[in-house]
């Protein structure tokens, strides 16, 4: 007999990370009730142990879904990051194994963009220090190296969608705006697209809002410190790979700069049990955050909706839309017809051999949806629900296939 559609509570769900309860309520109001849920990121020997039963896995910027991990995950058809970035899954191993991922790409961005603006505003007064100070039973009343963030220049390094966010409110408060970006981005409001190094010469303040890629990685070093005005500010709120920590420390203590704000950091803590460690702890003019960007309730419970959501429609119905690494495929839901689900390598031959598949069994496609990208194919095919079982073991053995389920 062949492998047809689980039942719903047979469906794992295993989430991590304490992803918030609306992806919970989600889930379960959908039918999914089979959800393990943790707190934090599991360590690396349980999470290949808990991964391996699981359907889905859910997760935020911690967990790190390596190629290893994959290949204990034999049962795994999609992965939910609850967060923007996804530099941690290996977005190749997953589509080799014919793995979706999907995230939140806006649910959070508000929350960093607000997050910088404030910081902006309280490194050009030098609150930081100041507060410090007072905890100390200090008393540092001044005006001195204090400034308002009205008409300063703030150079935005990655105009996607938070920097672009961050550019609004920016200049919502009588900011300057330059950005700097590998494409050309519609400019909004009265920002202005620049070089990178015209940037570095520019602002007062350079926000960073780049993706962790090999290409971002230390993009921000000692000669790109050097070139930065003498007493600007830099925030980070980006990935910890980003910035040369140990080039930005040197610049502080030079006092080069007035001071950082940094949220992401090359190695970061597990958990709380463990010990933050930064040659940044040493200065006042810091502010350190612990990768909390987008960590608010709003943001948080938003995700959670939207990415139980995602991760409902592609179990329910085979949709792929917005998945990070997958062809996109938008479906409704599937009334009678049974739905065969087929992964393959984008190689010549196979659409063709699967095709065969029917004719040659005499079955009726009723609808088929096919995309590809560079890498792989995914095609969805209707068939009536007396041939799916037939159809499914057949197509399986389609030299090239990577996966394939049947949903009814
Ligand atoms: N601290 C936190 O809690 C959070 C951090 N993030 C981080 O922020 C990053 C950015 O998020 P979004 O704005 O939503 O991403 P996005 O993909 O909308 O924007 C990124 C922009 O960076 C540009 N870019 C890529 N490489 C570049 C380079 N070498 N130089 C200049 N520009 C470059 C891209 O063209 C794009 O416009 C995420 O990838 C994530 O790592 C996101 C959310 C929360
Ligand atoms: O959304 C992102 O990319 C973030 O960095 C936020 O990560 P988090 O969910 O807070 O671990």
């Amino acid at each position: 007999m062949a492998k047809v559609s689980l039942d719903k509570s047979k469906i794992k769900f295993l989430l991590l990370e304490g992803v918030h309860q609306s992806a919970v309520d989600k889930l379960t109001a959908a039918g999914y009730t089979n959800v393990e849920y943790h707190k934090t990121a599991l360590p690396e020997d349980e999470l290949l142990e808990r991964i391996k039963d699981a359907h889905f896995v859910g997760l935020r910027s911690r967990t790190q879904l390596t190629r290893e991990v994959f290949d204990a995950a034999e049962k795994l058809i999609a992965v939910g990051c609850f967060c923007i970035g996804t530099n941690q899954v290996d977005l190749q191993a997953a589509q080799e194994k014919g793995v979706a991922v999907f995230n939140a790409p806006y649910s959070n961005t508000r929350s960093v963009a607000e997050l910088v603006i404030a910081e902006a505003i309280l490194l050009l007064r030098g609150i930081p220090e100041k507060n410090a100070v007072c905890h100390r039973g200090g008393w540092q009343k001044s005006a001195v190296g204090s400034f308002e963030i009205r008409g300063k220049t703030l150079g935005i390094i990655g105009y996607g969608s938070i920097g672009s966010q961050v550019s609004v409110l920016a200049e919502s408060l009588g900011m300057k705006v330059i950005f700097s970006d590998v494409v050309t981005k519609l400019p909004l409001g009265n920002a202005e697209q620049v070089t990178q190094s015209e940037l570095l010469s520019r602002a007062d303040i350079v926000s960073l809002h780049v993706p962790e890629l090999a290409s971002t990685k230390m993009m921000i070093g000692a000669n790109e410190i050097a070139a930065m005005k003498q007493g600007a500010i830099l925030i980070n709120a980006s990935r910890g790979t980003v910035v040369d920590i140990d080039a930005l420390a040197k610049a502080l203590r030079e006092e080069r700069l007035a001071g950082a704000a940094i949220d992401v950091f090359p190695v970061e803590p597990k958990g709380p049990q463990d010990e933050f460690v930064s040659p940044l702890r040493e200065f006042d003019n810091v502010i350190l955050t612990p990768h909390i960007g987008g960590s608010t309730m709003e943001a948080q419970a938003n995700i959670g909706v939207e990415v139980a959501e995602k991760l409902i429609k592609y179990s329910d119905n085979g949709t792929t839309t917005s998945s990070v690494n997958f062809p996109e495929v938008a479906l409704s839901s599937h009334g009678n017809v049974h739905r065969l689900l087929h992964v393959h390598q984008n190689v010549p031959g196979v659409m063709s051999a699967i095709n065969k598949v029917f004719s040659e069994n005499n079955i009726n496609i009723i609808g088929q949806h096919l995309q590809t990208n560079e890498k792989v194919g995914y095609v969805v095919i209707e068939v009536d629900a007396a041939n799916s079982e037939t159809a499914l073991e057949k197509v399986r053995e389609v030299e090239g296939t990577i996966r394939c389920r049947v949903l009814f």
